[in-house]
Parts: C-alpha cells; structure tokens; sequence
C-alpha cells in the first residue's frame, strides 16, 4: 500500500491523482491533501479518501474548511500557510508526496518532501527550474528517488529503462504547438485568453496552458529535463508534433530512437510515477493508431515563439536566470489572463527583465527566493506600466 500525499490536490494534476487512487484502493492510502482556496472540493476530497491532514492557502480559508466539519465525527487536522504546506510534504505516515502546486509556490514544499526522505511523484515543473540544483543535490544526498509526472519526462524516463545513461546522446522533446501553432505574428498579436486557454489536445490548468500556447511550457520543460536526466540544453531538441501522442523520444548512441506513446491522458503518467517500475491497467482510453493513421513532426520557430529562445537562454545562463525567467511568466500570464497585457507582451516582459537581472548562483534557497522576488516586483512594475 502507497500512501500518498498529494500537494495541489484541487488541481488538473491533483484531481487526476485521485482519480487513480479511486481506481486502484488497494494500492493507494492518502494521507495528506494540500489546495490553495478552493474549499469546496478540498471538503469533498476529504470527505471521500480521509486524510489525516488538509492543508490550505491561509488561516481564513482554514477557518472556512473547518466550519464544514462542524456536527461531524471525523475531521483531519487541518493546517495553512507554508508551515502547513511543509507539513503535508513531510507528514511521516507519508512515503510518496505528489507535488502538483502551480508555480514557484511549489517550490518549498517540494523541498520539504525531499528534506523529509520522500519518494517524490514530481508535476510541479517550476521548482525544477527556478531551483534544480537544489532540488536535484537534496533529492541525490537524501536518497530520495524523483519521478516525473510531466507527459514528456515521463516519456523520457521510460524510454530510458534499462539503459545505461552514457549511451544517450539527445533527447527529442516533443511540443503540440498549442492552439496557435499556425498563427501569423500579427494574429498572435491579437490573441484573446480565452482562445489562449483552448489547447488542442490536453485538459490543464490556465497557467500551464498558457505556456504551452507561448511554448513556454516547452522551454521550462527543457529546462526541467536538464536537470532530471542530467543533459545540456544543446542535447534537447524541441520536436513539434500536435498530434501529442509520441510523448517524448531518447536518441542513442547508435542511432537508434526510443519512444513512448500513447492517448494525452494524465493518468497515465501519473500512474507509473506512482507504481513505477510497475504499471496498473489504468482505466484510460486506447491509443488506436490505425485510426490516426499519421504522425507528424516539425522544427520549432522560435520568432514567433520567443518564450522558448527565452528559456534555452536563461538554461545556458543558469545560476539564477532560471528562477527569473519563471517569475517574469508568471507575472505575465496572471496579468495576460485579466487582460492586462497582449499575448507577445509575455515574451517582451520576460527579455526585459532577463536582460536587466543581475545573474548570480542558485547554490542557496535565499538566493532563489531573492531573484523570485526581484522578478516579481519587477515584472509588476512593467505589467502596470505596459497595461493595456
Ligand atoms: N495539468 C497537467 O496536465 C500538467 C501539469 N503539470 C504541472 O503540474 C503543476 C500543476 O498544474 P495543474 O494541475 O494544471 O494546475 P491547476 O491550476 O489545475 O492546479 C493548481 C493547484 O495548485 C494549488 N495552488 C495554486 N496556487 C497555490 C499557492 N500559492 N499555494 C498553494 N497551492 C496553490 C491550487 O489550489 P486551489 O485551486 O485550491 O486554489 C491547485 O490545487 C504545474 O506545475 C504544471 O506545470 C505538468 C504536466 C501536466
Ligand atoms: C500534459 C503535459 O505534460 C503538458 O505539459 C503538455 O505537454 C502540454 O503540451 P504542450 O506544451 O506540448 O502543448
Ligand atoms: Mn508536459
């Protein structure tokens, strides 16, 4: 029996989570939920897999959760704020931590899980790239093994079994190209949040599709598999492919390419970081390539799509660029989102602000935050100065 607790559990990635809890409970115990605000289905997640511990966003929303729980005979404990979040991240009745917060908010729990000896079923793309060193180095020093939820590095990771490490010679990232994969520059200009939020293929939270229409949710993933598999970014090529069904591919040494494919369902990848090295017949529908009779795949523009130049800069940069590439997009497509800025505004903030960041090593947490904190005051700033 796994027990599990899942951060961000009121999320895409959280909810599939616990979808595949409900399939397998013979395997699955959770025992620690973690959300932002939304109460509501926090209370209905809780109420359904009994954790012993229900972490939210602040002591409001905490005191909201609690009123629920009134007249009833069960409650869990329930705790807020980044001490909470570090608590369901460590809780000890936990040996597998799901950590699927959206954005640099992840980033401490992820470590907290890590410090605290945990198997890590890692969604949340953003720590890696704001802090991967520290990350990865903990994750090495405490034993603690690191597997990818994410499609592609799942993809990756499988593709690897059972060969030795020094025989990879590129990794080919694949990239739907998003809703505006044939969008002229002065469409793009014009592209609205609500066409931004149709991706073609996967069903996601707004940041992340956000970014895979910028691509850059490709960047930041290029920057992610760097530090899980150890690779340089002129290893990684971006290989647009929308059908999303070829999840990502290793090239060896001997020319030979192997892949991992199957339909765009989050469960799946979710499932093996949570069994692996075993696989559950997870409920899911069939790949059926007779009826999709072809695969397609295209070189990336990177004129059109400066977010993923952007994000091989800053990897190449390293230190703390990283961490300030992700702030500034953040920032960007929170205020692309309210339709405070234009879609190309997200690319233009993000150089600026690289341009102007004084780099520096990412060696300590202190100086991540510091130029997570930067970024965002920063790109503030500009996104008010910029606001349409
Ligand atoms: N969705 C997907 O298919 C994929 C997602 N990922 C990655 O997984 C992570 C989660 O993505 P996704 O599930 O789509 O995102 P969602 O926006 O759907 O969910 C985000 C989760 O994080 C919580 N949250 C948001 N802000 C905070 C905060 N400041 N502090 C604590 N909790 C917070 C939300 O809580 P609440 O709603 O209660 O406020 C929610 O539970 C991202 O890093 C993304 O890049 C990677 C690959 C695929
Ligand atoms: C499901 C998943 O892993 C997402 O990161 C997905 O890959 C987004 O797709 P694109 O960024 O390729 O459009
Ligand atoms: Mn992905």
């Amino acid at each position: 029996m796994t027990k599990l607790s899942v951060l961000g559990s009121t999320g895409s990635i959280g909810r599939n989570t616990l979808e595949v809890v409900r399939q397998f409970p013979e395997r699955f115990q959770v025992v620690g939920l973690a959300a932002g605000c939304n109460v509501d289905l926090l209370k209905e997640q809780i109420d359904r897999f009994r954790p012993a511990v229900a972490a939210v966003r602040d002591e409001a929303a905490a005191d909201m959760l609690a009123r629920f729980f009134g007249g009833s005979n069960y409650r869990p404990e329930i705790v807020w704020g980044s001490e909470g979040y570090r608590q369901v991240a460590a809780l000890d009745a936990a040996d597998t931590v799901v950590s699927a917060i959206v954005g640099a908010a992840g980033l401490e729990p992820t470590l907290a899980a890590v410090e605290a000896g945990k198997r890590l079923a890692l969604a949340n793309k953003e720590a890696l790239v704001a802090a991967g060193r520290l990350v990865t180095e903990r994750a090495k020093a405490r034993g603690v093994d690191i597997i990818p939820v994410d499609s592609e590095h799942s993809a990756i990771f499988q593709s690897l079994q059972g060969n030795p490490r020094n025989a990879l010679k590129r990794i080919l990232l694949t990239a739907s190209g998003g809703p505006f994969l044939r969008a002229t520059p002065e469409e793009l200009a014009r592209v609205t949040p609500e066409a931004a939020l149709k991706h073609p293929n996967w069903s996601m939270g707004r940041k992340i599709t956000v970014d895979s229409a910028s691509l850059m949710n490709k960047g930041l993933e290029v920057i992610e598999a760097c530090w899980l598999f150890d690779v340089s970014p002129d290893r990684i090529a971006v290989h647009v492919h929308p059908e999303s069904i070829v999840h990502s591919m290793v090239e060896y040494v001997d020319g030979s390419v192997i892949a991992q494919l199957g339909v765009p369902d989050m469960k799946i990848p979710i499932a093996y970081a949570l069994t692996w090295p075993d696989r559950l017949p997870v409920e899911a529908p069939v790949l059926d390539l007779f009826e999709l009779r072809r695969l397609t795949f295209f070189p990336p523009d990177m004129e059109r799509f400066p977010c993923l130049r952007l994000a091989y800069e800053a990897c190449r940069e390293g230190g703390t660029a990283p961490a300030v590439l992700n702030a500034a997009d953040e920032v960007a497509v929170h205020a692309f989102l309210e339709h405070r800025l234009a879609f190309m505004d997200i690319p233009r903030l993000i150089e600026s602000l690289l341009d102007r960041h004084q780099g520096g090593a990412a060696t300590t947490l202190e100086a991540v935050l510091d130029a997570d904190r930067w970024a965002r005051e920063e790109a503030l700033k500009l996104a008010a100065a910029w606001c349409r």
